[in-house]
């Protein structure tokens, strides 16, 4: 039945009747509220892409719903339509609307933000999809469907595109004086109606005639208001100047403006508005609080200088935002030779020191794993439509091999083009998980349930991958701190690792395949693709062994039989003949290293300090660290003595350990020193310093 159907005009629609009824059914047992975070998304599905309609309605042909084609995209075509039925809502908005030929369908209206009317279309509003896609829903169900934003207009009553019919009866309801709509407006505001509010102060505008500028300036005062509360700020800051009339007055403009580019993280902008307004007002209430928090943000970009730990007391799963700058100056971006642009070091960088510190572009508040890449998706689509300037920072990024038409972003009848199914490939290819705080996140017992949200930070988005990096990401709510693992020089391109890596070569390189597109030649991968694939094999093999016993004995530090850490032991040596020197010389042996943590772990419990510390040294080494080789242990961070460790919060705690076993010992020198690495390394992990009472081992 429905490949029959697909392509051609279905003869055996719903009647208007039927469809209403059924309809309505829909919208009485929809559940009364619905907030913006409950509400399901419609995620898209790359498979199922087409572009957004780049088109200017005025140069569609216009179509009745009667010609519309199942599972077609009509492209060159529109329709304009009234809806009859207030919508019911579910991942988007449906509802039923007819032509000026009284045909009727079904129309449903997905990723529309909350904050503007289309989420919500009111009964009795005329609407234009510009290449309209007709949806076979199921048997005999048909839809048109809109995936992108920006396919639907909202048409103001008085357009002359709008077909007569159409218009009869609404145009002379809607043919209010300004005042009357700068009233509703002020209703609407009242009752938090905000979309509605802005609807009503446009037509306001609409009315007043462009020299009665003060009238102007009164609408434009309240529409930017009103912008600012949903968050479209770049409509806020366009409306806030627009409103200025030269009287001192004007500073509300200038702060309001302030306020918008402090939202868009336009600090300098933002800076200039403040003194404007101060300059009209010096003593206007607020403006000098805001200037000095502008300040201090220009101060953060500049200086890089931030206090983690109460940012980190600021900051809770219903609110990651932290208020502060980003401070990217100590890099830059340019073509790399792996692969598109990359991240190079804008000077010369210390081992601990802060590579970038940046806070999320877009990061909701959802850590529930089942939702958080949906929520980032539906956050992506929604700031792209209500603050159009984003365009320039989010879509150049990567965005996989997904096919652009060159003009997602651009204003077209008044919105700017978003493409869903782009911003999609965009999130999958640059979004990383983040942790409501890496140092809590560290602490044992601490781990909460591991919750991670989505973000996009654009600047870290730059940044290549490499197994062996010399960078290490953090988070603090949503600010990215990045910094070096080993002594970086200006012009250097920088890297991390997407993911913790995999120890069996081929299951690592088919995940950056999968997921990333690109096939890893870091010193690692690289290295290890001339091991003898038999020995990959057996290494794994091996490792499964030593796993499986792991499982059984999970605490090695509490009772372990003895005849359990021989075997351990034994598979460990068997592991470590099966690294070809030449090849293993400067690079970590990652399947030794779970085998050696666990038996530094069980003398621990034995209080057996000498074999502590020959184990804390093999896990070191194990991660690519070569403290053998170098006379002070905090050359392992700097110089060129371990050009291709890993540095984990396991690392750490084999520096702890070696540390508190050495002390024992009495060898109180060597405590001292592995306990500073031990430091420097947890710094590396949690972003920031701190001492090691957080993972104090027991
Ligand atoms: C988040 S982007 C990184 C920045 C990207 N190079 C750009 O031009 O925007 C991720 C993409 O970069 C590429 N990439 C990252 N690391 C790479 C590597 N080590 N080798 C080759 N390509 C890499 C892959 O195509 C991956 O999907």
């Amino acid at each position: 039945m429905a490949n029959k159907v697909v392509g051609t005009v279905p003869s055996n629609k719903a009647s208007r009747i039927a469809l209403l009824k059924t309809h309505q059914s829909h919208v009485i047992s929809q559940p009364d509220v619905q907030t913006a975070n409950a509400r399901p998304v419609k995620q898209p599905l790359l498979h199922e892409a087409y572009a957004a309609s780049t088109k200017s309605l005025r140069d569609l042909e216009l179509i009745p719903l009667s010609e519309l084609k199942v599972e077609i995209h009509h492209r060159g075509r529109g329709i304009i339509v009234r809806t009859i039925a207030p919508p019911y809502r579910g991942a988007g908005a449906v509802t039923v609307v007819e032509d000026e030929h009284g045909n009727v369908d079904k129309l449903a209206i997905y990723n529309l933000s909350e904050t503007s009317l289309l989420s919500n279309p009111p009964e009795g509003c005329i609407l234009a999809v510009k290449e309209p896609y007709y949806k076979l829903n199921g048997e005999n169900d048909f839809m048109i469907c809109v995936d992108h934003p920006s396919d639907v207009l909202l048409l103001r009553f008085s357009d002359p595109i709008i077909p007569e019919i159409l218009r009869r009866g609404v145009e002379e309801a809607m043919a209010k004086p300004p005042d009357e709509w700068k009233a509703a407006g002020d209703a609407a505001f009242i009752q938090r109606d905000f979309p509605t509010a802005v609807y009503c102060y446009s037509e306001a505008l609409e009315g007043i005639a462009e020299d009665d500028s003060d009238a102007r300036a009164g609408v434009l005062a309240k529409r930017t208001g009103t912008n600012l509360m949903l968050g479209h700020y770049d409509a806020a800051m366009e409306d806030a100047l627009a409103s200025r009339t030269g009287a001192d007055s004007d500073w509300k403009s200038y702060f309001t403006a302030a306020k918008a580019a402090y939202g868009l993280c336009e600090y300098q902008s933002c800076k200039s508005f403040l003194e404007s307004a101060l300059e009209k007002s010096p003593k206007a209430p607020n403006v000098q609080k805001e200037y000095e928090r502008c300040l201090a943000r220009l101060r953060e970009e500049k200086e890089g200088v931030y206090g983690f730990r109460s940012m980190i007391a600021g900051v809770t799963r219903q609110n990651v935002h932290v208020d502060a700058a980003s401070f990217l100056r100590n890099t830059k971006i340019l073509e790399s030779p792996l692969h598109g642009r990359g991240i190079f070091a804008a000077r010369d960088i210390r081992a601990g020191e802060l590579v970038f510190c940046e806070k999320a572009a877009l990061m909701p508040n959802q850590y529930e794993p089942a939702r958080a890449s949906a929520a980032l998706y539906a956050m992506m689509v929604r700031q792209l439509y209500d603050n159009p300037s984003l365009a320039k920072t989010i879509l150049p990024l990567y965005g996989g091999d997904y096919p652009r038409t060159g003009l997602e972003g651009t204003i077209v009848d008044g919105v700017p083009v978003v493409d869903v199914f782009l911003l999609e490939s965009i999130r999958l290819r640059n979004c990383f998980s983040s942790p409501l705080s890496t140092f809590e996140n560290t602490k044992p017992g601490s781990h909460d349930d591991g919750k991670m949200a989505k973000g996009v930070w654009v600047h870290a988005s730059h940044m290549n991958h490499n197994c062996v990096p010399n960078t290490m990401r953090s988070f603090v709510g949503d600010m990215f701190i990045s910094r070096a693992v080993r002594d970086i020089s200006a012009g250097e391109e920088m890297f991390q690792q997407y993911v913790p890596i995999r120890s069996d070569l081929a299951a690592r390189q088919a995940q950056f395949k999968t997921n990333w597109g690109f096939e890893c030649a870091c010193p690692l991968c690289s290295g290890e693709a001339k091991s003898d694939m038999a020995k990959h094999k057996r290494r794994q093999q091996i490792l499964a062994k030593v796993e499986k016993l792991g499982n059984k004995h999970k605490e090695p530090a509490k009772f372990v039989p003895e005849s359990a850490i021989r075997t351990v032991d034994r598979l460990a040596r068997q592991l470590e003949e099966l690294h070809e020197e030449d090849i293993y010389r400067d690079l970590p042996r990652l399947t030794l290293i779970y085998p050696t943590m666990w038996l530094l772990e069980a003398h621990r419990g034995r209080k057996n300090h000498i074999k502590v510390v020959a184990y804390a040294k093999k896990v070191l080494r194990n991660f690519g660290f070569m403290v053998e080789r170098v006379d002070s242990i905090e050359d392992i961070f700097h110089g060129s003595a371990s050009p291709n460790s890993l540095m984990t919060i396991h690392m750490v705690s084999a520096l702890k350990n070696a540390s508190e076993s050495y002390r024992v010992l009495g060898e109180m020198e060597l405590a001292d020193k592995f306990d500073e690495a031990a430091k420097f390394g947890y710094m590396f992990v949690t972003g920031f310093e701190n001492d090691l009472s957080a993972i104090n081992i027991p």
